[in-house]
């Protein structure tokens, strides 16, 4: 069963200037164990986006339209008990700074431990006063929850995790604390984990690994992922599909492989032209002119017209819905998509 649906999400922030459309009649789905990379420059509501799935969007911003289902039940009809069981449960999310969401009073292990005790029902007694349960999980350092902390840290790499688990997060260096943050996502074994920009602030030797490792443990927990960041090598090194947003829209679709092969709309292929590459040098970058718009009343219809190439006056005027890239070639339903009148099968073209 698809573990995420999300139709026509509208996400709004309302500020003096104006309201700021920050997600934009937005589809997306995760199928089991899939890892589902969200591409786009910054600004283009990424953050917002797994906020809203988190049911944490900042007030006075608010979800004013669209569904959000975890396994087909919805999620926007639920009681906020409800959401925050299912948060850092069945969905939880490494952010993209882990100093944020550390607690920096307690240990590593500590904290680890306390996500495993929330998620963790003792045995078939689930219905066990929460004062009784910890007793029986234990904080202490025999405790079960403890020991699978340590177990935790251990998967994520951290060397010597029996000791290092009584460390505080700033005896961690940056690396091992973007792990403890997913260490601490995964203790609660979701069946969905979001990371955004989980590697951004790190370097690329150590970007790698927590890359590797993020794809051993969707093996090992069975965990759906979706990965967000502004990074296309990172996009190509994990996901299998790629959703590409631009100014609070999805733009295109596709596996990940073909994305790279053959991208199609022209943001994709500015984005992809301006990404570094091992085989290329470095002047051969071509970055895209121009930013990514004021998402306060966007005028036009087709939002990245401003900055394409090929933008005629109805790409102005007439919404870009999203159309099968290559039906004429195969003449079947495929799965890349691309919102641009200039794509898709000829007949249908402006
Ligand atoms: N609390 C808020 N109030 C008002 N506007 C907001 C709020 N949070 C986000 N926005 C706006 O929503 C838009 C999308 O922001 P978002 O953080 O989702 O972008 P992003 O794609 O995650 O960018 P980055 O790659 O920099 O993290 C931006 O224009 C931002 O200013
Ligand atoms: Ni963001």
């Amino acid at each position: 069963m698809t573990v995420l649906e999300v139709d026509g999400l509208h996400t709004r922030f309302p500020t003096p200037r104006g309201t700021v459309d920050a997600v934009n009649e937005v589809d997306l789905r995760i199928e089991p164990g899939e890892i589902v990379g969200l591409v786009g420059e910054s600004g283009s509501g990424k953050s917002v986006l797994a906020e809203s799935i988190m049911g944490i969007v900042e007030e006075p911003g608010e979800i004013a339209s669209g569904d959000i289902r975890l396994h087909g039940e919805s999620l926007l009809d639920l009681p906020e008990s409800k959401r925050r069981e299912i948060r850092g449960g069945t969905i939880s999310m490494v952010f993209q700074d882990p100093m944020n969401s550390l607690n920096p009073t307690l240990t590593v292990g500590e904290q680890i431990a306390e996500m495993v005790r929330l998620h963790q029902p003792v045995g078939e007694s689930v219905s066990l006063p929460a004062e009784l349960k910890r007793k029986l999980v234990g904080s202490s350092k025999n405790g079960q929850a403890w020991r699978r902390a340590i177990e935790m840290l251990e998967s994520v790499e951290i060397p010597e995790p029996e000791t290092r688990a009584s460390d505080y997060p700033h005896e961690f260096s940056g690396g091992m604390r973007q792990r403890a943050m997913i260490a601490m996502a995964l203790a609660a074994e979701p069946d969905l984990l979001i990371a955004d920009e989980p590697t951004t602030a790190l370097d690329v030797t150590i970007q790698a690994q927590i890359l590797d490792e993020l794809r051993e443990l969707k093996d090992a927990f069975d965990t759906s992922i979706l990965l967000i960041t502004h990074d296309l090598a990172v996009v190509s090194e994990v996901c299998d599909r790629v959703n590409v947003m631009y100014a609070g829209e999805i733009v295109e679709r596709a596996d990940a492989t073909e994305l790279f092969s053959d991208p199609q709309h022209p943001y994709t292929q500015g984005l992809i032209a301006s990404t570094p590459r091992l085989d290329a040098p470095m002047d051969s970058l071509e970055p895209i002119d121009g930013n990514v718009p004021d998402l306060i009343d966007i005028p036009f219809a087709c939002h990245f017209a401003p900055r394409c190439p090929e933008a005629t006056r109805e790409c102005y005027e007439i919404d870009p819905n999203f159309r099968p890239v290559d039906a004429d070639t195969d003449g079947e339903s495929n799965d890349h998509v691309a919102a641009c009148l200039r794509r898709g099968p000829t007949e249908e073209r402006l």
